[in-house]
């Protein structure tokens, strides 16, 4: 499959993406609706450890779906571990869901309740797999650490990343972006769900360990409105078309356990 032939609209929305990527309909598919009442306490699940003192970030660019942070992924600089997972995860990039204005936007919800927005900071295991290419295609390939946005005041640190929007506004335009690290944008508490799921857009892989952070950060309208300052199309495409509402409903559950941490 070459090339990207999905998107978020009507004709080419998550209710059409089975007719190429038939896992869409799978029993592991993310993301979920997380009823809290329903989780299972697991004592054994030690707190997770998120490690990006030595990230070296890249680049931000728009794919046409969202807006991604690349990083070096070359060796264990910035590394997730600890929780659900038996080795550290290297981190490889992060990027946002949101919706429309005075829309809710995030792919997982809590108890039928969605948040403003979702951040996604995806690793691969290099212990097990070479690539994260080889690693998407892995039952325990990636681990997604998901944080909840909500609406209220500025987020001190989320202008350095809406400062750059400007400059990614097209499908396929990508600017430096050195020296972010991450760690900025995680809540006070790492307590989390835990549950076996997938990509949320296609190729839809069943691979990822989904971490949810239970407490969300705070950003304001202001800085959600830069994001939807993005452009799904290209630049030299005719129709324009906003870039919100880039997220996947909840998807059935088929028997899964959620796991909560303390
Ligand atoms: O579901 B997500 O939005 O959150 C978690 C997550 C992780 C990765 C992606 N997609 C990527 S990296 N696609 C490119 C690619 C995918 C597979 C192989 C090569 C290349 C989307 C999401
Ligand atoms: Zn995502």
């Amino acid at each position: 499959m070459t090339g990207c032939n999905w998107g978020y609209g009507k004709e080419d929305g998550p209710s059409v993406w089975h007719k190429n990527y038939p896992i869409a309909l799978g029993k592991r598919q993310s993301p979920v609706d997380i009823i809290p009442d329903e989780t299972v306490r697991d004592f054994s699940l030690g707190p997770i450890v998120p490690d990006y003192d030595r990230c070296t970030s890249v680049n931000i660019s728009n794919n046409g779906h969202s807006v991604v942070v690349e990083f070096v992924d070359c060796d264990d600089r910035s590394v997730i571990r600890g929780g659900p997972l038996d080795n550290p995860y290297r981190l490889k990039q992060f990027h946002f869901h949101w919706g429309g204005k005075g829309h809710d936007g995030s792919e997982h919800t809590v108890g039928g309740v969605g948040y403003t927005s979702e951040l996604h900071l995806v690793h691969w295991n290099a212990i097990k797999y070479r690539s994260f290419r080889e690693a998407s295609k892995s039952s325990d390939g990636l681990a997604v650490l998901g944080i909840f946005l909500e609406t209220g005041d500025d987020h001190r640190w989320l202008h350095v990343i809406t400062d750059a929007l400007y400059m990614v506004k097209y499908k396929g335009s990508v600017t430096d972006f050195k020296d972010f690290n991450p760690r900025c944008l995680l809540p006070s508490s790492l307590h989390y769900w835990t549950y076996l799921g997938s990509l949320t857009t296609p190729p839809l892989y069943e691979s990822v360990t989904w971490i949810l952070l239970k407490e969300p950060i705070t950003v304001s309208e202001r800085q959600l409105a830069m994001f939807r300052m993005l452009q799904f199309n290209a630049e030299e495409e005719d129709e324009r078309m906003r870039m919100e509402n880039n997220f996947r409903p909840p998807q059935p559950l088929e028997g899964r356990t959620v796991l909560s941490s303390n």
